[in-house]
């Protein structure tokens, strides 16, 4: 895999002369967990979908790329926060997508092994509509580290899971995406104090950063006290904001 890219964003998202993001400026470090948290409608998936290349619709007045000033397309997996499974495909066809949509061999060992890391393996065979939500959820999770990218854009992806699980899904993301860019919007402060090496707050006033200096690598132990100490400060930050 070539060296992953830092992210860069700067300038203001509108959309029919509405105001979707910003004007606002953003890093996320090359190789680093970036969490990203705010009141709801700040414009964070909006952010994300300007650097996986979605916002064709909306008016970006700025820039959203790669720091290493490569184009960051064919570099981005975006996990969305619609699961987006197709319905009249199998899970492990779901995971495969990419790989069909780019008219490669589908990799079903890789996508079996995969799914099984997600607790999906017996339900390889099912139609998403056959999956719970937090079922569905994880088989998106799969189908993101499936496509094995630089860059990882994850929106809400362990909002749907029980507190186990997430925790499971959570030191499963860390360990497949270590050394990758994540950008990682949550509304859970606990999530963020657990995975994010930089804890950005995104609100009207523009972009905040939360320290996590001295903090262990992550993923980190939900109950160990620096966790509970950033989920705190962090937790308090966001009522601020609201
Ligand atoms: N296609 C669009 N056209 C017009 N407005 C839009 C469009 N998509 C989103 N918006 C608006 O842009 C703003 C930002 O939306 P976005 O989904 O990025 O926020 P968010 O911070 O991710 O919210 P949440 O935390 O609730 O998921 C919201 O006010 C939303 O209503």
């Amino acid at each position: 895999m070539t060296p992953p890219p830092g992210l860069a964003f700067s300038g203001r998202v509108t959309a029919g002369g509405s105001v979707l993001l910003g004007p606002v400026e953003m890093q996320a470090a090359a190789g680093r967990w970036t969490c990203l948290l705010g009141p709801s409608g700040t414009g964070k998936s909006t952010l994300l979908h300007c650097f996986a290349g979605l916002a064709e619709a909306l008016t970006l007045d700025g820039r959203a790329e790669a720091q290493d000033d490569r184009p960051l397309q064919g570099r981005v997996a975006l996990m969305a926060q619609s699961d987006g499974l197709l319905p009249w495909l199998t899970v492990q066809e779901n995971v495969t997508l990419g790989a069909r949509l780019r008219r490669r061999r589908p990799d079903r060992t890789r996508a079996q092994a995969l799914l099984a890391r997600v607790g999906l393996a017996d339900l390889a065979r099912r139609k998403p509509h056959a999956l719970s939500g937090g079922q569905r959820q994880r088989a998106a999770l799969a189908r993101t580290l499936y496509e094995d990218r630089p860059v990882a854009l994850l929106d809400e992806p362990f909002s749907a899971l029980d507190v186990a699980t997430r925790a499971q899904m959570q030191d499963l993301a860390a360990s497949e995406l270590r050394g990758r860019t994540v950008l990682h919007v949550t509304h859970d402060p606990a999530e963020a104090a657990r995975l994010g090496e930089r804890i950005l707050v995104l609100t009207a006033a523009g972009i905040e950063e939360i320290g996590t200096d001295g903090a262990p690598p992550i993923p980190r132990a939900p109950d160990a006290g620096a966790t509970l100490a950033t989920t705190g400060r962090l937790t308090r930050r966001l009522l601020e904001a609201a």
